[in-house]
């Protein structure tokens, strides 16, 4: 089965009305190849104005949502505002939230399945610190955090969820992973969905690597056969995310 590649754009706590716009005109004059889905992730406050104003080839996620439609939940947005703007998608689980935020995956796992059931599909985010790599614990760490959403999810509900791979030291550091050291995890992950899911889970889940990738070192990465996209990050906010998206083409 070949799977249809993905590129999500992490905006993360960046942005302006300003350049957004500029950014978006970029975006909206790009050609984007067939095979290819673009998402891009930004701020909270500008997730209305960014729907609106980009084109329907490119979807829209938030960068994280809560499991609740309503309630007493101050500074969280639920599932149901998503769609209410046409947004289809939502991060869950970025190391960043891991780590300033506190959430276990078990939290993770619990969001994610209920943005699911709720018409929101979810980028999953998983992957290991530096001293868990260097410990040599790196699968054991994404296993660990692959099992609760496992756990929470039917399969048909994988047809709804991209993992993205991130290994938290290549997050905004500028050191990347490898080829090979991403293609690895990559290829840990998909057997360990189809030991845990299925088969047909393993082969059709998109597992799309995060972690300083740019226009220089994204088609390498691209040519692996475990990785089917990227989460971008820095370079997602500039030109060259129209060159990462044409990474695969
Ligand atoms: C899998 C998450 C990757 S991300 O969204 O943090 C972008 C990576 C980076 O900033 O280098």
């Amino acid at each position: 089965m070949s799977r249809q590649f993905f590129v999500g754009g992490n905006w993360k706590m960046n942005g302006t009305t300003a350049s957004n716009e500029a950014l978006i005109e970029t975006l909206n004059g790009a050609e984007i190849p067939e095979d290819v889905d673009v998402v891009v992730a930004p701020p909270a406050i500008y997730l209305e104005s960014v729907r609106k104003a980009l084109s329907p080839r490119i979807a829209v996620s938030a960068q994280n949502c809560y499991h609740a439609q309503s309630g007493a939940f101050t500074g969280e947005l639920a599932p149901a505002m998503l769609a209410d703007l046409g947004i289809t998608w939502t991060l869950q689980g970025h190391s960043e939230r891991r780590e300033y935020f506190h959430e276990s995956s078990e939290f993770v796992a619990k969001k994610t399945k209920f943005a699911i059931e709720h018409g929101i599909k979810v980028i999953a985010c998983i992957g290991e610190k530096l001293a868990e790599r260097e410990d040599g614990t790196t699968f054991d760490v994404c296993a660990a955090q692959l099992a609760p959403i496992a756990e929470a999810l039917s399969a048909e509900q994988w047809a709804d969820v991209v993992i993205a791979y991130e290994p938290v030291w290549a997050i905004g550091t500028g050191k990347v992973a490898t080829p090979d050291q991403a293609q690895e995890v990559h290829a840990y992950i998909r057997a360990w969905l189809a030991e845990n899911v299925s088969a047909e889970v393993a082969e059709a889940t998109r597992i799309i690597y995060g972690g300083s990738v740019n226009g220089k070192n994204c088609n390498e990465l691209a040519g692996q056969p475990d990785i089917d996209g990227f989460l971008v990050g820095g370079a997602s906010l500039k030109p060259e995310f129209v060159n990462i998206i044409a990474a695969r083409a």
